[in-house]
């Protein structure tokens, strides 16, 4: 039997926590063999709804789950945590941005950053969800003090998923013959879905889908808005496919990446590709066989490319500069 891994989930009796734990208690996201410790953060006034979710935890018999453990004190929800899963924010409505919500989620981060650096384990990874995530998790990151930059991330795996499911259909093949998906830079209406580098069936995009118009604007502008058709559609934002691409991140930074493939995150920006060091900006990502991960180096970046991820990673210095005094040194 290997030793539990303690994941603890804040937001836990929100919407994708629904979806989310569910996935985890069962080893889709650390494997078949891995037992699980689940910490579980909640605000007081959620504390009842939480209680509800650890009952149909438990009544799942999941084989393994070895410990839930609900609270809504930061520290002991963050207690001994290898990874954490910062969901916990309120998300946006019909008509907002998700730097809109800044404002009201951003304070969040600094107290989680704080108790994840004097309570989680050595190890912890904490990868950020709740939006606007790229400066929430910046948030979370300048107020650990202690904790490698290296270990925080934010979520667009989403947008990869929704990029590959776009050019699979309108391919016609199934989105596993898509690869080399590369989302950067904001997970927000700027973020740039890299079709120029990215294969199906093991060929470049351009030489499957002929129709460069659709590559250069319905395809970009559908994975942008997507998280905003959602909200339209079901007038609650992705909750299920969020869960399901949270899933997909621990999984590929826990496990190798497939020779020549990518995945897509949001890390600290060690400047590569020109990006500002220190942006919490999404990258292509492979898991290198030590278990440690890098930013794919050398893929070519073409003018048309180069001008969207300018834009994004500007958005991203203006959220940078919007929350200048929620960032500690
Ligand atoms: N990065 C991504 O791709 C995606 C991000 N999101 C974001 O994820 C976040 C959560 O979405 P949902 O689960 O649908 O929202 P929800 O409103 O259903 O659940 C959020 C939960 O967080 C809790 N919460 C609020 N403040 C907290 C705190 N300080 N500590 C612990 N828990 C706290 C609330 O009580 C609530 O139960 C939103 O910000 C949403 O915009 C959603 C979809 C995709
Ligand atoms: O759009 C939203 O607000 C929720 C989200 O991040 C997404 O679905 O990508």
């Amino acid at each position: 039997m290997k030793t539990p891994i303690t994941v603890t989930v804040t937001g836990a009796a929100g919407q994708i926590a629904y979806s989310l734990l569910f996935r985890i208690a069962s080893g889709s996201m650390l494997g078949p063999d891995q037992p699980i410790n689940l910490r579980l953060l909640e605000i007081p006034p959620a504390m009842n709804a939480l209680e509800g979710v650890v009952m149909e935890l438990r009544d799942a018999a999941f084989p393994l789950l070895n410990e839930i453990v609900p609270t809504s004190d930061p520290d002991e929800a963050f207690a001994g945590a290898n990874w954490c899963l910062l969901v916990g924010s309120v998300p946006r409505k019909a008509g907002m941005e998700r730097k809109d919500l800044l404002d009201i989620n951003g304070k969040v981060f600094i107290g989680q950053g704080q108790a994840i650096a004097r309570s989680a384990a050595k190890d912890v990874r904490v990868l950020v969800v709740g939006n606007p995530c790229n400066t929430n998790a910046l948030i979370a990151m300048h107020n650990a003090s202690g904790v490698p930059s290296d270990r925080f991330f934010a979520m667009t795996r989403l947008d990869e998923n929704r990029a590959k499911s776009q050019l699979a259909e309108k391919a016609g093949v199934h989105v596993t013959e898509v690869t080399n998906v590369a989302i950067w830079g904001n997970h927000s209406s700027t973020q740039y879905p890299d079709f120029t580098n990215a294969k199906i069936g093991g060929k470049p995009v351009t030489e499957v889908i002929k129709d460069t118009e659709w590559l250069k604007g319905d395809f970009i502008t559908t994975v942008q808005q997507r998280g905003a058709a959602i909200i339209k559609a079901r007038g609650a934002s992705s909750a299920a496919s969020a869960a399901s691409a949270a899933v997909d991140t621990v999984r590929s930074l826990a496990t190798q990446t497939p020779e020549g493939d990518w995945y897509s995150v949001a890390v600290c920006s060690d400047g590569s590709y020109g990006i500002e060091k220190g942006l919490i900006c999404s990258f292509p990502i492979r898991t290198t066989k030590d278990g440690g991960w890098e930013i794919v180096q050398g893929l070519p970046i073409d003018v048309f490319s180069q001008e969207k991820i300018d834009v994004t990673v500007n958005e991203l210095k203006e959220e940078r500069d919007a929350v200048t005094s929620l960032l500690q040194h």
